[in-house]
């Protein structure tokens, strides 16, 4: 249409449509700068909202530590800031949107009048009719209105396209570590021995720091290792890499012989390897479909035996919904017992034969503790597991056990070796046992 309009514009009055032809890029221009503007201010504000549902998210997931620490109105003004300040930013765009669609209505309302003064010059000087003015204008309101439209069109595609542009963003980012493709070793020829060759790593997050150096470890088929050693050494960090949470800097974690990142990643965690960690996370729904988590395609049978398995079945009956007990959100309603159990049985329904236990039982009461132990004992047996402990009393029946400082391992043997040997192993046995006596 805008386009028919300029040809019937050019018949009228060659000169006029000149005229208006030099001046529109001019406003197009002075729109695309205020435009630039505006997009920029619509990201902060998209951005600012996410910092304020953040705020709101982080102290509703947390809660309880929240309550216990009185710290309500803390983060009630905390969140209530972070609303302002995404108040501040959306009136602020606002104002600019109404700025930019007012001054454009302004300009173009200047054109009218701009035309109405050069046609009657020309009507002065007879070169052009006072018919043909009427006409002009007209023809020209129509392209006044489509503009108009395009003004008040793009204040919504400044919010749509920073929006959209948010979203993008998100659905294009591609993880670091590819999810599949890659080889799987048949489960009756896979032995779940484990290499750390020459291992370096620093966090991506911390390139400067480096957590391993040069770390070597073998995990044996169907034994069990142990990892201790100073908080902050770097034990969690071996079963982050071991679970190719991250890949390492330097050196290769291979599995029966070969290099974990040539194998498909969700074989290697969703078959071969069981993660136990200190707070297991369970998702608010029934006790059942908690454990079936670990394997989706798990029959009921399966899921109770491997409860069973877990020292979970005796608890979980003695619910009056028994397994359709629903646990609340992050298994809230469970003690801390109770659900380090349920998280057992999840790892264990999928029969995993790489077992990695973080810190499993260490925030669990000698009671609880004693019960998990007994369900882990069951657990361990018949598969690689790797366990990194703080409580030295529950290593102690390991095949191996490996002290680490520094980031790499610094003395290894069982724990009669170790205690003979009267190295640093037999210093951390010392002050645990001065820190339980105490
Ligand atoms: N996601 C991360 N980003 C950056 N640095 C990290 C990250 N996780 C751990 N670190 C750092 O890496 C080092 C090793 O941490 P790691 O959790 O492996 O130690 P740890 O031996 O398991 O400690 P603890 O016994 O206290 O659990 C620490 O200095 C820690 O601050």
């Amino acid at each position: 249409m805008m386009v028919g309009c300029f040809v019937s514009l050019y018949v009228i009055s060659p000169k006029l449509t000149g005229l208006t032809v030099v001046v529109l890029p001019c406003l197009v221009g002075a729109g695309a700068l205020i435009g630039s503007f505006l997009r920029r201010l619509s990201r902060l504000a998209q951005e600012q909202v996410a910092k304020a549902t953040g705020v709101a998210d982080e102290a509703l997931g947390n809660v309880r530590t929240v309550k216990a620490f009185a710290m309500e109105e803390r983060e009630l003004r905390l969140y209530a800031h972070e609303v302002d300040k995404s108040c501040e930013i959306n009136e602020n765009l606002g104002a600019g949107i109404a700025i930019f669609q007012g001054l454009s209505n302004i300009a173009l309302n200047c054109i009218v009048l701009g035309t109405i003064f050069a046609g009657g010059t020309l009507i002065s000087n007879n070169e052009l009719s006072p018919g043909d003015l009427m006409s002009f204008l007209v023809a020209s309101q129509t392209v006044q209105r489509s503009l108009a439209s395009i003004s008040i069109l793009f204040g919504q595609m400044v919010r749509g396209l920073s929006s959209g542009a948010r979203v993008f963003e998100y659905l294009g980012l591609e993880p670091t570590i590819p999810l599949s493709g890659g080889g799987r070793i048949p489960y009756h020829s896979l032995t779940g021995r484990v290499d750390f060759m020459n291992i370096s790593f620093s966090y991506p997050t911390r390139p400067g720091h480096q957590v391993l150096k040069r770390f070597n470890l073998t995990l044996p088929p169907c034994k069990t290792v142990a990892i201790v050693g100073e908080s902050g050494g770097g034990k969690s960090t071996v079963a982050s890499l071991l679970e190719r949470f991250y890949d390492p800097t330097s050196g290769v974690i291979m599995l029966d012989g070969l290099d974990i990142r040539t194998l498909d990643l969700c074989w290697l965690r969703g078959q071969v390897i069981g993660f136990i960690n200190q707070e297991p996370v369970l998702f608010g729904s029934s006790i059942m479909e908690n454990i079936r988590f670990g394997k989706p395609e798990a029959t009921d049978a399966e899921v109770i035996n491997a409860a069973k398995q877990a020292n979970a079945h005796r608890f979980i009956t003695g619910f009056p919904d028994g397994y359709n007990t629903v646990v609340g959100e992050r298994g809230v309603t469970l003690s801390g017992g109770q659900k380090q159990r349920v998280a057992i049985a999840r790892a264990l329904i999928k029969n995993p034969s790489i077992l990695v236990l973080d810190e499993a039982t260490s925030a669990l009461d000698a009671e609880s503790e004693r019960v998990v132990q007994e369900a882990l004992d069951r657990a361990t047996r018949g598969r690689t597991v790797l366990i990194i402990a703080h409580r030295l009393s529950t290593i102690q029946g390991a095949d191996l056990i490996c002290v680490m400082s520094n980031g790499r391992i610094v003395e290894a043997g069982t724990h009669l070796e170790l205690v003979s040997k009267g190295g640093l192993y037999s210093d951390l046995i010392r002050r645990q046992r001065a820190e339980g006596q105490r």
